[in-house]
């Protein structure tokens, strides 16, 4: 018998439990207290039976157990976690988890930046630990990144894809580092983006140039839906935000680099996106996903723009895909130099399955070859020229040499890299 236990029945753990469902696997669904267990069963029922309506089909709710104990999980082949995004917790999780599991159940983390192996270093099977990165809606979106540690046994990842497949994801291994593959680069797309609002646009007008440009969704809009504080949270752990930070006029130097505190400041007023009605954008409700503009964060960018001195200017949607998907696949490069990703391919399914890249486009390192690795260069040196405060403008090692070496074909890249580190 498989039986998968989810624990954590938050935005992300209630996609994953409904994933698992929908492909005919028992599910122990666990919470922490009665409210968010019976929060969780509300949304979980409403998502299988819409599903269900839509197949004409029953719903699979047999298959699904809700409790707020440890002692159902005896039995369980596989563990996903899905607790918020925070290295101490998860840890306890997991020393609690390794008290009543099998010796031989599979334990997977659903994270989407944190270190693999520190995890693993706190259960009794370090072998058995691997990272199943799971993208928002995970009941709707393909991808999977399964992320093995230093010390995941080939048959550990290769039970995590075969769990994916049979959930119908798209599954790609990536190697452990801050972010893995998808959220590393999401980063430096990000970190443009809000740079983008202090420098003069609205969350309005660049959501508009990326969904223009043909992404599912624009960034502010995915961030929201994913939640502000997930993020929040990996900047507080990374030391990025301490409790020396002045809330008043907070720095926008950190860490010998530009920092753009916005995203901060809007969790501190409780703004974490769709899941509390308010983030970059305004909703009907908590939890409703119909974004609309607010005019408060119209006044917002501007009060913040005068408490710095910033003028505001004009910024075209061409600065904003430039800045935005050159930097993205700048970062790839640099991925796929350190082999954190076997190969161009591989992150160019991520983005198009994971995070709504535009499909007529192919992914950003298939995009960065079609404009010309050179102009790609270019752009990026006029860019970093701009803003030299901000490194990951700097154009990649690897870029660099494929442009000296004549900008060969995306198939050829590989046998460029100097030192190939990936192992798959
Ligand atoms: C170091 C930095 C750390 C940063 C951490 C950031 C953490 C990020 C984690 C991530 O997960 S990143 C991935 C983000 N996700 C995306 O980029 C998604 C992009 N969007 C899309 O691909 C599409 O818009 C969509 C969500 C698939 C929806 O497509 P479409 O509109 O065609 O689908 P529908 O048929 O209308 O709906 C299907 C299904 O999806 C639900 N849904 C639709 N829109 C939203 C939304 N805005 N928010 C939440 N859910 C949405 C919708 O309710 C349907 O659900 P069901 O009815 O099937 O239950």
């Amino acid at each position: 018998m498989f039986i998968c236990f989810s624990l954590g029945l938050g935005t992300m753990g209630r996609g994953i439990a409904v994933s698992l469902v929908k492909a005919g696997i028992s599910v122990v669904a666990i919470e922490t207290d009665e409210k968010q267990l019976e929060t969780g069963r509300k949304a979980m029922t409403a998502m299988l039976q819409r599903d269900a309506q839509r197949r004409g089909v029953s719903p699979p709710l047999h298959l699904l157990t809700f409790t707020l104990s440890f002692h159902q999980l005896r039995d369980v082949d596989l563990v996903i976690e899905a607790v918020f995004e925070d290295m101490n917790l998860k840890k306890h999780v997991f020393g609690d988890l390794c008290k009543v599991l099998k010796q031989d159940t599979l334990i997977c983390t659903n994270t989407s930046g944190l270190n693999v192996d520190e995890l693993a270093a706190a259960t009794d099977r370090q072998h058995l630990v691997v990272g199943m990165h799971f993208f928002a809606p995970a009941h709707v979106m393909k991808l999977l990144e399964v992320v093995y540690g230093s010390r995941s046994s080939p048959e550990a990842v290769s039970m995590a894809m075969a769990v994916g497949k049979r959930l119908e994801k798209v599954c790609v291994a990536v190697g452990n580092c801050p972010g893995f593959v998808g959220n590393r680069m999401l980063k430096h797309y990000l970190d443009q983006s809000i740079y983008l609002l202090e420098e003069g646009a609205t969350p309005e007008q660049v959501d508009q140039a990326l969904e223009e440009f043909g992404f599912a969704l624009g960034i502010f809009k995915v961030s929201d839906l994913s939640g502000l504080d997930v993020g929040w949270r990996v900047r507080k752990a990374s030391g990025l935000i301490g409790p020396d930070v002045n809330l008043v006029k907070p720095s926008r130097w950190r860490l010998g680099r530009r920092y753009c505190p916005l995203p901060d400041m809007l969790c501190q007023q409780g703004r974490f996106g769709q899941k509390t009605g308010r983030g970059w954008y305004l909703y009907d409700s908590p939890g409703s996903q119909q974004a609309k503009s607010d005019p408060e964060i119209l006044k917002f960018l501007q009060d913040y723009r005068n408490k710095y001195g910033i003028t505001a200017r004009r910024i075209s949607s061409q600065e904003v895909i430039e800045r935005c998907a050159f930097s993205l696949a700048n970062e790839g490069f640099r991925i796929l130099e350190e082999g954190i990703a076997a190969c161009p391919e591989d992150i160019d399914v991520i983005y198009l399955f994971g995070y709504g890249w535009p499909r007529h486009r192919g992914g950003p390192m298939f995009y960065a070859a079609q404009v010309g690795l050179s102009v790609v260069l270019e752009k990026l040196e006029h860019y970093h020229c701009d803003h030299p405060d901000v490194p990951s403008l700097e154009p990649s090692r690897l870029l660099r040499r494929l442009v000296a070496e004549g900008s060969p074909p995306i198939q050829q890249w590989k046998s460029h890299i100097k030192n190939l580190q990936s192992h798959l």
